[in-house]
Formats: C-alpha cells, structure tokens, sequence
C-alpha cells in the first residue's frame, strides 16, 4: 500500500499550528484542509502547501442552492486543489453546478480541476440517528448507496462514504468512481465520534481508494510513530 493513499486532516485552528504539523510529518503527502482551518485561516495554507508539493484536499462540504453551490465552486476550483466536497443532498441540480462550476474556474486561471466528491451520509452519524433524529426511511448503507448514485447521475468524480459501506459503493458505481473514506480508526485507536468504522486494511480492502486518518495521528502523543505505525500495519495491503 502506498502512503500516499492516506489523506491526514489538518484540523487545527491556525496556520501556525498547521504549519507545526506539516513539519512534524513531512512523509505525508496527502493533506486535508477543513472548515476549522479554512475558516479560521482563509486560503493561505494552500500555498503553502502547493509551495511544498503536497497533494490538497479541500474539503468545505458546500451544501446549497444551484446558483451559489456555483459561486462557491467557481472561486473554490480557482485554488489548484485536488479534491474538493460538496454534500449530495444538495441535489442533482446542485451537483451538477458544481461539478461544471469547478470545471470554468480551474480553466480561468489555467490550472487542473478538483475532483469533486459528494458526502454520502457524514461518518459520524449511525444508522439509529439517520432513522430517528433525520427521519429518512431507509436503511442507511441503502441510503448512502442513493446519495452516491445521485452524485454520479449528476457527473461528479467520486463520493466520501464510510468504509463500512465502501465495498456496495465500489461494486455498484465501478472501479472509475472516486471513493474516500474518513472514519477510519486501527484497532489500537479511540473511535471519538466517528460511529461506522473500520480499520485502515480492511477499508483499503473493502475498495476505498483513499482513507482520511486523523485523531488517531494528529492527537497520539508521537504523530510520527502513529503515522509509522499505520503505514507498518498496511504493508502488503
Ligand atoms: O463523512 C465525513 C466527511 C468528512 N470527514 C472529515 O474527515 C476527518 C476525519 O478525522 P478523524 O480525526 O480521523 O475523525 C475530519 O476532518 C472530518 O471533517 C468525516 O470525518 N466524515
């Protein structure tokens, strides 16, 4: 398995402390810019991170109307990021304004467009809260399997799932359909809120593509040796 299959968030509240991280793990290639940070911070970390050659997933989860899912995704693929989320339960119109969207401003300044990704259903809500708290009728690997056609119907790149329902997305949407997994905790890490996990191999070998790995190496006392440790544990994978 190459490690450059493993997407670590920055989920910081500063560029400073970004910064900080970005050095205390220089092997990681992948990176996860977030609301926290974006929102605290602005764009500023992506050049940073594009001045060190690393790969950037933006990830905002826009979720609005047509038009302004557009604006956003406009001015968002003008950046030169890799990935990019909007949620499909914006709808099929939505998504397509911004699959499109990200396309025009990419080209307006002349840089490669964001895969656009759409969010299933967030890796933190259970199936019990997706039936009682949100009342959607289905059940939910069916409900995120819905949500990713949706997203594909309307022609982005991939979708983020949890790697509990990666392999049924895998199998119905193809080997061409982009498919990220947050929510992924080693055995020997605390789940926090995530509530359908698995482990780093078995998400990889359910069909994930990519896996976004946080807490357990931005938090553990050694981020270096937890980052080791998960690349150790994924050799032959
Ligand atoms: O459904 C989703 C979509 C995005 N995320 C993001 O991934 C990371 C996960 O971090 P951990 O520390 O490994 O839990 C985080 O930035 C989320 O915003 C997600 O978890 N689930």
């Amino acid at each position: 398995m190459s490690p450059e299959r493993i997407i670590v968030p920055l989920d910081v509240a500063s560029e400073a402390e970004a910064i900080a991280l970005l050095e205390t793990l220089p092997e990681v290639t992948f990176w996860k810019v977030g609301l926290e940070l974006f929102v605290n911070s602005g764009p500023g970390i992506l050049k940073i991170l594009k001045n060190q050659q690393k790969r950037i997933f933006l990830d905002l989860k826009f979720h609005d109307i047509p038009n302004t899912m557009a604006g956003a995704c406009r001015a968002a693929g003008r950046y030169g990021v890799d990935l990019l989320t909007i949620h499909a339960t914006a709808g099929k119109e939505a998504i397509a304004a911004a699959q499109q969207a990200v396309q025009e401003g990419a080209a307006s300044v002349g840089v490669a467009p964001a895969k656009v990704l759409a969010i299933t259903i967030l890796t933190s809500l259970s199936a019990r809260q997706l039936a009682f708290d949100l009342k959607i009728p289905l059940e939910l690997p069916d409900y995120a399997l819905q949500m990713a056609l949706l997203a594909q119907e309307a022609g982005v790149d991939g979708a983020v799932c949890s790697p509990q329902e990666v392999a049924q997305l895998r199998q119905t949407c193809g080997d061409n359909f982009l498919l990220v997994c947050p929510g992924v905790r080693p055995s020997w890490a605390e789940g926090g809120d995530q509530k359908r996990s698995l482990t780093p191999a078995q998400a990889l070998k359910a069909g994930a593509d990519y896996l976004v790995i946080g807490r357990p190496i931005t938090a553990a006392e050694e981020p270096k040796l937890a980052w080791n440790r998960i690349c150790d544990e994924l050799v032959g994978s």
